[in-house]
């Protein structure tokens, strides 16, 4: 029954998310955020000049102090570069004359890091992912075995292939998941190996170019849009969303302005375009314009009327559907949580119950029984770790609820965040035995922590902390209060109202505050509700019935036997219905919905908040992925690969973010290996206006305006356009780094 898909702080209620962050910002003392050892004019400040007079041979990095050798023109760890800038190309060891080291950014060094003489101590790491085995042990991605050779390897290679083209593989995404096999003949689609884009290495290439000539990468590339930029701070912002909502939107397709599509580093002019008000705001980006190609399809959104079947009125008597995402630590008992919960209300009989105790006795894990209803795969069954997000359906008195079961695993945190960014609320759940929460609750890596400040910059707002496993610590009263004050302070620093957050102990595995009141006595003090009348109280969230269809993909089914492909995810705006006709993105073609089905039944319409599967007809399962959108056909999701972001970069950040950092990039379902193209500027976090422009770097807990570009076009909408469509997460080595908003699509699909 569960079908499987694919990884704090708030933009959505009073648009001060930032602020709602209750971070300590007071870092002067521990970093000149303003400066970071760089003034203003970007004269190295007399304290690091000092410093690189002392040490002779060496020059203190300004950012990370770490010492380097004079003859380097950019830091080793860091890779920011020395200013001023001092050329060293005399003693460089040229490679088909080109330089192969000194100046090089921390991406180039990167692509060439199987270079012996000149690897980075301690460069940018990126971690595997799906591979539980390789979590402790950082891998460097030239042992991922993405890179090897030789410049002149390399380009020998490539040119043979396209002269204007260099592929060259530094960073991986996940391996396919196991699990990713749905029940019901449905082969999903979804970790199919993506087609290699040739083109998007160019970028890189020229990139690495300009760091050989020791040019930074922010004069050197001509992603500028000028230095002016103004910077909307969020009250600025949640008025204009308004009004934007209300007034014509446009989405409109342009031509892109370099041929490959990744144009990190065109000569020309990037070029900006935006219809809504916000642009104004920008900087002398508003001036370039774009060709519109494709405008006959592209209608204002204010245009739009939607039918009247798509709006549910008294009549309709099906109870609301409420996504709920089930996060937490690994093994704080989610799974367990969710199949006893299905077995209590019905969703799985006696006897599929009876067949789960077997299996997972005989494989000498009894005690996952109930986990193993949504942990389907044999590969997360071994191992008794989800791995995929298991969707399961039940019924409360108030709403249908679909059940978003999460991995715990932090190497499975980007298929967290695609299936819980479909969330309207979410389940915490804690382990009550001592040491467990402590360990997910850690700064360093707890899965608690970082799921709360996902599912919180998902722009969900309303929580149940389940304190599970009570049982394994007597359903003690001290021990529950203990949690709840510490983790209640994390939440609310994540933007979560004190109001919005309700605690439920409970013991998944003893039934006990599931579904009644409990049956324990040594839990009789707690005089709150039940998890199901918890559930119940919940809100259901604002649903947008009247905009035009978007539904982000989350998975793609395919039926080899009957050739048919069905698509599931949740639809973000609009309706749907057998015989509609959809525009699929990326890919740009028709097909029409063949059928429905919601929690495994038929269904007529499926609308705005729905978690449906959907059909199609009229289209090959190839032009159809995961991470793709499925719109009106008069009314595209945008597509583009170079986009300005607004982010908060979270406390888990020890390496500063730098122009040229490789980062991977989460929106909605889709994830993409991306570079930070330009830093643009600092903001102030509690005005949200730009107190510093072109910082050098980006340090933990600063909120920044940022340029970055996508390997490959991705589906998506400025966030003032369509909120969960425009919330972006940033991930490196392993965790989540980086939360934020599109503020800008800068570069569109052609
Ligand atoms: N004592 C006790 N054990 C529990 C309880 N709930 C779950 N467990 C056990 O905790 C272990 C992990 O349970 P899961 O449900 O797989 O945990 P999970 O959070 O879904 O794990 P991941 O999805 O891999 O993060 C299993 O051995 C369960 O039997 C509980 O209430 N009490």
């Amino acid at each position: 029954m569960p079908r499987k898909v694919e990884s704090g702080f708030d933009y959505d209620d009073n648009d001060d998310d930032y602020e709602d962050y209750d971070y300590d910002y007071d870092y002067e003392d521990g970093y000149d955020d303003d400066d970071n050892g760089v003034e203003e004019n970007g004269t190295t400040s007399k304290t690091m000049v000092k410093q690189e007079i002392v040490k002779t041979g060496v020059w203190g990095c300004p950012i990370c102090t770490y010492d380097n050798e004079d003859s380097m023109s950019a830091c080793e760890i860091c890779g920011v570069l020395r200013h001023p800038l001092v050329k060293v190309i005399a003693k460089t060891d040229a490679v088909g004359g080109i330089c192969k080291d000194y100046g090089a950014s921390v991406m180039a060094k990167s692509l060439f890091a199987s270079l012996p003489q000149r690897m980075a101590k301690k460069s940018i790491i990126f971690e595997t992912q799906n591979d539980v085995a390789s979590t402790d042990d950082y891998l460097n991605f030239h042992k991922l075995g993405n890179i090897c050779g030789t410049f002149q390897e390399l380009n020998s290679v490539f040119s043979s292939r396209n002269p204007h083209k260099l592929k060259i593989a530094p960073f991986k995404f996940d391996a396919p998941s196991p699990d990713d096999l749905v029940s019901s003949g449905l082969q999903s689609l979804k970790l199919k190996s993506k087609g290699g884009c040739d083109c998007c290495w160019l970028g890189y290439f020229l990139i690495f170019l300009v760091g050989l000539v020791g040019l930074s990468l922010q004069e050197g590339c001509n992603v500028s849009r000028g230095g002016d930029m103004d910077i909307l701070v969020e009250s600025e912002f949640a008025a204009k969303e308004s009004e934007s909502s209300s007034t014509s939107e446009t989405r409109e397709i342009y031509i892109g302005v370099n041929d490959n599509g990744s144009a990190s580093c065109s000569e020309n002019k990037p070029d900006v375009i935006g219809s809504s008000s916000m642009d104004t705001e920008s900087s002398s980006s508003q001036t370039a314009k774009e060709e519109i190609i494709d405008e006959k399809k592209a209608a204002p959104v204010s245009q739009y009327k939607p039918e009247k079947w798509m709006i549910p009125n008294n009549k309709n008597v099906e109870l609301s559907q409420l996504n709920i995402a089930i996060v937490g630590h690994v093994d704080s008992g989610k799974s367990t949580l969710s199949g006893r919960l299905l077995h209590l209300l019905g969703r799985i009989s006696q006897k599929e119950m009876h067949k789960y105790e077997k299996q997972a006795q005989q494989q000498g894990k009894g005690s996952f029984a109930y986990a193993w209803a949504l942990d389907e795969s044999s590969e997360e069954r071994e191992r008794g770790i989800t791995m995929t997000v298991g969707v399961a359906f039940c019924t409360s008195k108030k709403y249908r609820v679909v059940l978003l079961d999460s991995p715990g695993h932090r190497d499975f945190v980007p298929n967290m965040i695609s299936g819980a960014s479909q969330a309207d609320a979410a389940i915490i759940v804690v382990d009550a035995s001592t040491g467990s929460f402590e360990t997910g609750i850690d700064a360093t890596g707890g899965q608690t922590r970082e799921h709360a400040q996902l599912v919180r910059s998902f722009g969900v707002d309303q929580v149940i902390v389940v304190v599970n496993k009570m049982d394994m610590v007597e359903y003690s009263k001290e021990r529950f209060d203990e949690m709840k004050q510490i983790l209640g302070t994390f939440l609310r620093s994540c933007g979560f109202k004190g109001s919005s957050v309700l605690w439920v102990p409970a013991s998944a595995m003893e039934n006990q505050n599931l579904v009644s009141i409990p049956s324990d006595e040594r839990l009789a003090w707690f005089k709150g509700p039940h998890l199901l009348e918890a559930i119940d109280s919940l809100q259901l969230p604002a649903r947008d019935y009247s905009k035009p269809l978007l539904m982000p993909i989350c998975d793609v089914l395919k039926s080899q036997s009957q050739g048919q492909v069905s698509v599931c995810g949740k639809l973000e705006n609009g309706a749907l219905r057998s015989g509609f006709k959809v525009l699929v993105m990326p890919s740009r073609e028709m097909a029409t919905v063949r059928s429905l089905e919601m929690d495994s039944q038929p269904c007529d319409i499926a609308r705005a908040g729905d978690n449906a599967i959907v059909n199609l007809q009229g289209i090959e399962a190839n032009r159809v992925t995961a991470g793709g959108v499925i719109c009106h056909p008069n009314y595209p999701v945008q597509v583009a690969n170079h986009l300005e972001l607004k982010i908060l970069v979270l406390d888990v950040v020890s390496t500063p973010i730098v122009v040229g950092s490789q980062l991977e990039f989460h929106i909605h379902h889709a994830k993409e290996a991306a570079r930070v193209v330009k830093i643009l500027s600092l903001l102030d976090p509690k005005t949200g206006k730009a107190k510093k422009k072109s910082p050098r770097c980006l340090l933990a807990k600063q909120n920044a305006m940022i340029e970055v570009v996508l390997d490959e076009l991705v589906c998506m909408e400025e966030y003032i356009n369509c909120r969960s469509m425009g919330r972006v997460f940033l991930r490196s080595s392993g965790r989540t780094i980086a939360l934020g908003i599109v503020t800008q699509i800068i570069k569109k699909e052609k």
